[in-house]
């Protein structure tokens, strides 16, 4: 089976012809040189734009344990439809996936999977790195430093233990940093005792503190200087942290929420807007936006961390933290560049040939002959208002509601549609989702 993308623009904005013969990207040439008769199908792209396939290099599918939140084949239809072809998914699962075994079993329930997946192991006291280290893991990671969903947390002596051992083994090393001695207990106990959307939520922001994600940024650097091991700093909230990281030499991600959402949209979001770390002041917020849009960092990557509407409905005490994202990731940032405040090269580069480049995926990340043909055709033109009603996350709420974004036409995965939303009706395609390290 072959396909010929015909003008399609790029993100640098060549204008091109894009064969694909099976799962691979076989030719790319100007517009108007490839010959439509070899091609078994045509599809005109003129005034859009086509994209690799977005590497969402974390994410929460919650399969095994959660499934009541999230599943591979909700999880991944999700993906597909926002554009982005692969994921990997973190270890805060049940069991946690802290040993071969535990990884072998997400394995089978990932391939029900409609995008790409890699899968991380996770380290607490009770890991077993012989045989993790035994599996195609995509990275060590995420590694908590502090409690997050799953209570994970982990003591400074097996961090760099873990460390050292991921550095022998040639792995990366992706931490959830925040230190927990640098929180702030009282700001909790001011708070008050609303739920859901009347919930206290900011309480959470001045709970977990900034200078508790920067010291702990700090500690993972120096650890990883000791043993010469690739840390990356997962969904970093701060300047500081960002900076910290960027100036060690180490690579930082941002998530969407808190690239566009800061401790001011609490208000609105209350307790469905807990995360960790939590949303910051609006200051920290542009200074983070500066910082992707420069370039300082490296990935933009989702967290996507679903829970259902029931469990969020809690005060701010007592509710999960927590939001989605996979879906809506490349959408929010497609209108940025609508809007003139990102250029498309660095959105490119951002979701797809950064993280493949960092986490050294092969033949993913960028539209060259060659790699595999996870692709994404979008219409810059035609943007909508984000309904968590319309997305596919089992979670069906989304903290995003109501802002403008541009949605993928068609995803492919390896040459296979994934998603299609051409004519007006979405249709899904089969589940080809691979392991992406073998
Ligand atoms: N970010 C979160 O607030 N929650 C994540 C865990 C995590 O990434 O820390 C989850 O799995 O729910
Ligand atoms: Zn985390
Ligand atoms: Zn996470």
């Amino acid at each position: 089976m072959s396909t010929l993308f015909t003008n399609a623009t790029l993100a640098d904005d060549r204008v091109c012809d894009v064969l694909v013969a099976g799962e691979t990207i076989a030719e790319v040439a100007a517009a108007g040189t490839l010959a439509p008769a070899d091609a078994d199908e045509v599809v005109d792209c003129d005034g859009k734009h086509l994209l690799p396939g977005a590497v969402d290099a974390h994410v929460h599918f919650r399969e095994p344990g959660f499934a009541h939140k999230e599943d591979w084949h909700t999880g991944s239809r999700s993906a597909a439809a926002g554009g982005v072809t692969t994921v990997v998914d973190q270890p805060n699962t049940e069991p946690p996936t802290v040993t071969g075994a535990a990884v072998d079993e997400k394995a089978e329930l990932a391939a029900k999977s409609s995008v790409d997946f890699g899968i991380n192991g996770g380290v607490t006291e009770d890991w077993d790195p012989d045989s993790l280290f035994d599996r195609p893991i995509f990275a060590l990671g995420e590694v908590f430093l502090a409690d997050s969903t799953g209570d994970m947390g982990i003591e400074a002596d097996l961090f760099a233990d873990a460390v050292a051992r991921a550095a022998r083994e040639d792995t990366v090393v992706t931490v959830h940093a925040e230190d927990a001695a640098l929180f702030d207990p009282a700001a909790l106990e001011r708070a008050g005792d609303g739920t859901g959307r009347d919930g206290d939520a900011d309480a959470w922001s001045a709970f977990r503190t900034a200078e508790a994600e920067a010291a702990a940024v700090d500690r993972a650097l120096e650890v990883g200087a000791d043993s010469e091991a690739a840390i990356h700093i997962a969904h970093t909230s701060t300047p500081e942290g960002i900076d910290a990281a960027s100036d060690a030499g180490a690579t930082c991600e941002v998530t969407p929420h808190h690239l566009f959402l800061s401790r001011e949209d609490l208000d609105e979001l209350g307790t469905f807007g807990r995360m960790n770390p939590p949303l910051r002041s609006e200051a920290r917020r542009e200074a983070v936006f500066e910082r992707v849009a420069d370039g300082t960092v490296d990935i933009v990557a989702t967290d996507h961390a679903p829970h259902t509407r029931a469990e969020k409905d809690a005060s701010v005490r007592d509710a999960p933290s927590g939001v989605p994202g996979v879906e809506t990731m490349l959408p929010l940032l497609l209108q940025e560049v609508r809007e003139g405040t990102l250029d498309l090269e660095r959105v490119r580069d951002l979701v797809a040939a950064n993280p493949a480049t960092v986490f050294d995926i092969e033949g993913k990340g960028r539209i060259v002959e060659g790699t595999d043909a996870d692709l994404v055709l979008v219409d810059l033109e035609a943007s909508r208002e984000i309904r968590g009603d319309d997305l596919h996350s089992k979670c069906e709420w989304t903290p995003f509601e109501g802002r403008e974004a541009v949605f993928p036409e068609v995803t492919l995965v390896r040459g296979h549609v994934a998603y299609d939303a051409r004519g007006g009706d979405e249709t899904f395609g089969e589940a080809v989702g691979e392991n992406v390290r073998v």
